[in-house]
């Protein structure tokens, strides 16, 4: 282990606010100053001369900037997180010889728990004062009238919406991304009682969680550093007579969970900074896209609030198993664009069949989106499977209709791709093998073949 003057070193380090760690080329602790024990709570004494590698191992620390150092023999900084949520920036330095030959790691560790909170305390802020900002412009009413279109799967969904909309009887709707939850809170609040009331929507997965509480709850003046002199109305207040619909209610933080259910229970709440109480008189619907039974079962989301919740569960399932909506719900999405875009467009019969049976991960919202881009940027009026994006149509490149080429090269080109596809996938020609359900010698020798094929044809 190489030493360092340490009679005369160790009290200049000591003096040091920030936090340093000594290591040999080898990754040998040779020293660490009194900043270091201090935000780190490891003694000196418990980490001298023991390697970067087994104080990992027995779990003193849990990576080695040092070993990185000396691995890559390049500065190295990382962001580590210590027990109790203690946030720490080690900044790694590798000392060389006059050889170029390393030395010495010479890490610095400075302690930013501090900083990031007031960091995160001045964006919540921004974002309380950007969201304000927002719901001024259009959120109170809801006024997006877009035709709704429902098939087999989703027409009892809605009749049953339609049936307990007059009523004041709480609805969490079930369904992925995108597959219209808020439109269908929407359709309840329009054909509810409430229908001259606002609509009121809030996202509990867009906000952390102390922004969320003061949107829904408000604040009186002073409630916390830099909020409004004036205090501010909470969505209960603003929903007061209408509908609150809370959108992803699966992520909203425990302690939220029970300031709601005390609004559930008894319409009444606390806003942050107050002393008395408020009432409210809101309709509540509430959507998510996860499981609360798991939710529940992993201690994430409260029982009680959840049965509170669900007394009429209503289920949108996801667009692949609405097949026949698909195909209205584009045409009914390219008419809308073109009409926007002063254009026209409609569907090559090919490219209806692909879309019919794709997956649609993003559900009617990926929709929309498609049929927009391809009203802007496809030339033709009639839109043809090449037209389609490529993760659309992964194996489509080669199967134009109007190709002159025969069957037997058509299905060659598509079996090229197959296997380039799978070999990229997974790498190498066993795994590519596998996946496609042929031994790897079959697959090597068909390679072999198709692009001999191809190069005879070019
Ligand atoms: N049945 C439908 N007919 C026509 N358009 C629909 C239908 N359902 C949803 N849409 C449209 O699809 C888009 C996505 O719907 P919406 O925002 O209601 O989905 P969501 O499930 O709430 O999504 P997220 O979970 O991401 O918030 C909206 O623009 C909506 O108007």
């Amino acid at each position: 282990m190489k030493s360092l003057n340490s009679k005369l070193l160790q009290p200049v380090l000591d003096a040091l606010p920030d936090g340093v760690y000594i290591t040999d080329a080898e990754g040998i602790t040779i020293t660490v100053n009194k900043a270091y024990e201090k935000i780190t709570g490891l003694q000196r004494h418990r980490v001298l001369g023991k390697h970067m590698k087994d104080l990992v191992t027995d779990g003193y620390i849990s990576k080695s900037v040092s070993l990185e150092v000396i691995r890559e023999q390049q500065p190295i900084t990382r962001v580590q997180t210590l027990k109790g949520d203690r946030k720490i920036v080690v900044s790694g330095n590798p000392m060389f010889d006059e050889d170029g030959k390393l030395e010495f790691v010479i890490s610095s560790v400075r302690d930013v728990t501090a900083l990031l909170r007031a960091k995160h305390a001045e964006e919540q802020l921004e974002q309380i004062l950007t969201v304000r900002k927002e719901y001024g412009i259009d959120v109170d009413v809801h006024t997006d009238k877009a035709g709704v279109l429902t098939g087999t799967n989703t027409r009892l969904c809605y009749k049953l919406a339609e049936k307990v909309a007059p009523t004041d009887v709480k609805i969490l709707i079930q369904g992925e991304t995108g597959t219209g939850k808020t439109l269908l809170a929407q359709f309840i609040h329009d054909n509810s009682l409430r229908a001259e009331a606002p609509f009121i929507s809030l996202n509990c997965a867009a906000m952390p969680e102390g922004l969320i509480e003061a949107e829904l709850f408000g604040y009186t003046s002073g409630a916390f550093t830099g909020a409004s002199v004036r205090g501010k109305e909470g969505l209960l207040d603003i929903a007061n007579g209408g509908t609150l619909f809370l959108d992803e209610i699966g992520d909203l933080p425990l302690s939220l969970q029970a300031k709601l259910l005390k609004v559930i229970e008894e319409n009444k709440f606390l806003p942050l900074g107050a002393t008395r109480f408020k009432t409210t008189n809101i309709r509540l619907i509430t959507a998510t896209h996860h499981d609360l039974k798991v939710a529940i079962a992993e201690g994430r989301f409260r029982e009680d609030l959840y049965y509170r919740l669900q007394i009429m569960p209503l289920d949108l399932p996801p667009l692949r198993q609405r097949q026949d909506e698909i195909l209205s719900l584009l045409e009914h999405y390219l008419t809308h664009y073109a009409k926007r875009y002063n254009t026209q467009k409609t569907l090559h019969p090919e490219t209806s069949e692909v879309l019919l049976h794709y997956k649609w991960p993003g559900n009617i919202r990926e929709l929309m989106n498609l049929a927009e881009r391809l009203v802007l940027i496809t030339e033709h009026t009639e839109i043809l499977p090449n037209d389609l994006p490529e993760s659309i149509r992964p194996l489509m490149t080669h199967c134009d209709p109007y190709s002159s080429e025969s069957l037997k090269q058509q299905v060659s080109n598509l079996e090229r791709e197959l296997i380039n596809n799978a070999l990229s996938l997974y790498g190498s020609t066993r795994a590519a093998a596998a996946s496609l359900g042929i031994n790897q010698s079959t697959l090597v020798k068909k390679r072999q073949s198709l692009l001999a094929t191809r190069n005879d044809k070019s």
